[in-house]
């Protein structure tokens, strides 16, 4: 397999990417997270992207694909993505099962790639901050070193850093007992890379844009259950499922917006205490 995707044209005036992230899915596509069906919130989301529009480029999916380790609900989030006319990327987090994971989107037409070129200006890296069995992420020193080399062998491009975890307080106490452990390793090497300057997670199921020393730092709601912003306890929204749009264009500007359902139809059972 290459190791990098390329993606030479976009489809547009410039590169479009779509974000879906924690999908939280299971074997069955009857099962439920805190109420929420989430195969059912899966196809609302996706029902409404393809109302919504068909030109992008590219999908990134950025880690709780899967909530209970199966092969099938990693069939079942390729199902869904076999509905978008874009290549999808994916990159895991801490409830997903990565042999199972690389096995079964390996069979589908989803990407392994961990490194994508867009076109001439712009790159997208993906990174792996599980800590097995644990909630909370750490970059390894691989994960580190291999970052550090993708940017250093292309410093001209503009560069997306895509990871589960987010690596600064994100304002819930309660989930930043869960963030990325070594943030400060991950800051030492992007000080040497101005145009890695804009940061994806997933994770904290919510909208979040912040700055991070410098740098944007961009959350995204999860396709199933939210959790409440500024919150000391765990804490479940109401606010619906949704997912996030990036436009970049050569001059390496980001413009971005997220979008919920327009429906209550997946409201989770606010009394939960916690998955
Ligand atoms: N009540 C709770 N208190 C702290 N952490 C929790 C609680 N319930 C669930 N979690 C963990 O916090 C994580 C945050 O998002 P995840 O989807 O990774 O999955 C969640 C669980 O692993
Ligand atoms: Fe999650």
């Amino acid at each position: 397999m290459d190791s990098l995707l390329k993606l030479p044209v976009a489809s547009g005036t410039h590169f479009r990417i779509l974000q879906i992230t924690d999908t939280h899915l299971f074997a069955g596509k009857n099962e439920t997270l805190l109420g929420v069906n989430t195969w059912a919130s899966y196809q609302a989301v996706l029902s409404a992207i393809e109302t919504e529009r068909q030109d992008y480029d590219l999908i990134i999916a950025t880690g709780d694909l899967a909530q209970d380790h199966s092969v099938e609900a990693y069939q079942h989030f390729a199902e869904g993505i076999a509905r978008l006319p874009a290549p999808c990327v994916w990159l895991p987090g801490n409830h997903d099962f990565q042999p199972a994971m690389f096995e079964t989107l390996g069979n589908t037409s989803i990407a392994d790639q961990k490194c994508v070129f867009l076109g001439e200006h712009w790159q997208l890296v993906l990174l792996d901050s599980q800590v097995f069995g644990v909630p909370h992420g750490m970059l390894s020193d691989y994960q580190l070193e291999w970052l550090e080399s993708v940017l250093a062998a292309e410093p001209e491009r503009h560069t997306l850093v895509l990871l589960h975890h987010h690596p600064l307080a994100s304002g819930c106490s309660w989930l930043d007992q869960h963030s990325l452990r070594n943030p400060h390793a991950l800051d030492a090497i992007l000080q040497h890379y101005p145009l890695a300057k804009t940061l994806i997670c997933g994770h904290i199921h919510q909208e979040l844009d912040l700055d991070w020393n410098g740098r944007r730092l961009l959350a995204t709601p999860s396709t199933c259950v939210q959790f409440k912003p500024h919150c000391t306890n765990f804490t479940i929204d109401s606010v619906p499922p949704g997912w996030r749009w990036f436009d970049l264009f050569d001059d390496g500007r980001v413009e971005t917006t997220v979008c919920r359902l327009k429906t209550a139809a997946f409201s989770p059972d606010l009394d939960s205490e916690g998955y």
